[in-house]
């Protein structure tokens, strides 16, 4: 069972002294002179938490830490008589969340074990929230909590991480995240969408070129991989990358060099990869559409974010969160979510995940009358097949209405019958009656509406 707190220290009245001190603040624990009985009793079992002393005779305490930390083993403290950045950095690294100092005061000792003890994740009771500072990714379900802890365990690495996720679940979100948490925050964060650009432009947009390297070529160009240098490069869409351009870019990564498009100078980089993906990249792998080598090099760790449907939980803190921001941006009056909406927001489906919940709160927040917003602000939950049109709408919709434009019902309309009637007469050779019956409406609706959409039109 893992109740217990194991203290491991070779020296006898430590262990039994603040053993002593744990159970008499009502924990249960385990004594271990040495590593080599630890790893005998983890067979068996494992802590709730561990306090360890650093030199002991055999395997240090942080050699013990290096093997746990893929185990799933509790928090662990590690208490030393040395104190220097070396051993307390080098602890930390290897996992601890706390360090105390020797001699160190019980009282210390016992409230930092209640602590690490409070703050470890638990399988079913649900842990405080993981706060990430200055990105602002959201959320306090089980799977988020997951994925933030993975982020702050790979962060200051130099890994590249593959992060992996439906359409608005946070990819890039991460990938800063992931940057800002390590070493490199002071350099730049640079992001290429891998699929938005053209596959002829895309080498010389991640290496750069020289001037006259081809036609249009006017002068020297830095590439993504020059602008990142010392920092992270974020390349979304990596599952859409070329053939030729995975060949090239898994030199480069192998190599830690390349040469601007046209160009003789080999240019020495210095760039962590972080990869994303809506994709299955090992079907594509398998489907010889993605290079299994170039698949290694990026994915290394793996983040996989979660859609909004498989945290529903999280859902009601996005939205205030994006509806509060949302007034603010707007200069709007501060809004909040009835009850009720809130419990409709939360019910609807997102396939669009976080961007659409996002876009959803902005929309309410323009839109709304009231400083509350109540169910019927909400509105239909678009359908998903029309998502791109109304999207469109809404866009078209909240900036006409940011501009204190003018009738923007009536000219909406107007827009949306002639688009239907111009199909409709379109699909049946500008045939009145049959575009009608096919639109479901009178024959009469459809010339009243064609004549209103021609004066206004002329
Ligand atoms: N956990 C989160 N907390 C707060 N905001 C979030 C969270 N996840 C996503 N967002 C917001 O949702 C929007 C979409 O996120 P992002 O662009 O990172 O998604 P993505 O997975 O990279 O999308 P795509 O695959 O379409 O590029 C952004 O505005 C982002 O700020």
């Amino acid at each position: 069972m893992a109740d217990d707190i194991w203290i491991i220290d070779d020296d006898r009245s430590v262990r039994f002294v603040l053993a002593e001190a744990l159970r008499d603040a009502g924990l249960s624990v385990r004594e271990f002179g040495d590593a080599a009985t630890v790893r005998e009793a983890l067979r068996k079992g494992r802590p709730a938490l561990l306090v360890t002393d650093v030199r002991m005779p055999g395997a240090s305490g942080l050699d013990l830490l290096g093997e746990l930390q893929a185990r799933e083993i509790g928090p662990v403290i590690v208490m030393s008589a040395y104190t220097d950045v070396a051993t307390t950095a080098a602890a930390y690294r290897a996992g601890a969340v706390d360090y105390l100092a020797k001699p160190f005061d019980l009282d210390q000792a016992v409230a930092s074990v209640q602590r690490a003890l409070a703050d470890a994740p638990q399988a079913d009771a649900p842990a405080p929230a993981v706060a990430l500072p200055s990105h602002a990714l959201l959320g306090e379900s089980a799977a988020m909590r997951e994925v933030f802890r993975l982020i702050g365990r790979v962060a200051a690495s130099d890994l590249n991480v593959l992060v992996t996720g439906e359409t608005g679940t946070g990819k890039e979100l991460v990938a800063r995240a992931l940057h800002e948490e390590s070493a490199r925050s002071s350099k730049p964060f640079v992001a290429l969408n891998t699929a938005a650009i053209p596959s002829e432009l895309l080498e010389s947009e991640l290496f750069g070129h020289e001037a006259g390297a081809f036609t249009g070529a006017a002068r020297r160009v830095a590439g993504r991989f020059e602008q990142a240098e010392g920092g992270t490069l974020f390349l979304d869409e990596i599952g859409d990358m070329p053939l030729a351009l995975q060949t090239r870019l898994l030199r480069v990564l192998a190599g830690g060099e390349f040469y601007r498009v046209g160009g003789r100078e080999l240019i020495r980089c210095n760039v962590r990869i972080v990869a994303a993906t809506h994709q299955d990249l090992d079907a594509r792998v398998v489907s010889g559409q993605f290079r299994a080598d170039l698949k290694h090099r990026l994915d290394v760790v793996r983040i996989a974010l979660p859609a909004l449907r498989e945290r529903r939980s999280d859902i009601a803190v996005l939205a205030q969160h994006f509806l509060a921001t949302a007034a603010q941006e707007l200069k709007l009056p501060p809004k909040r979510f009835s009850k009720a909406a809130l419990k409709a927001v939360a019910q609807r489906d997102y396939p669009g995940n976080v961007r659409e919940l996002e876009n959803l709160c902005r929309r309410v927040a323009v839109i709304a009358a009231g400083n509350e917003i109540l169910p019927a602000d909400l509105g239909q939950a678009p359908a998903t097949a029309h998502g791109d049109w109304t999207d469109a709408l809404r866009d078209w919709a909240s900036r006409a209405l940011a501009d204190d434009e003018a009738d923007i019902h009536s000219r909406a309309r107007e827009a949306l019958d002639r688009v239907l009637l111009e199909a409709a007469l379109a699909a049946h050779q500008g045939h009145r009656q049959h575009a009608a019956a096919a639109l479901g409406v009178g024959r009469n609706t459809l010339t009243r509406k064609l004549g209103a959409s021609r004066t206004r039109k002329g």
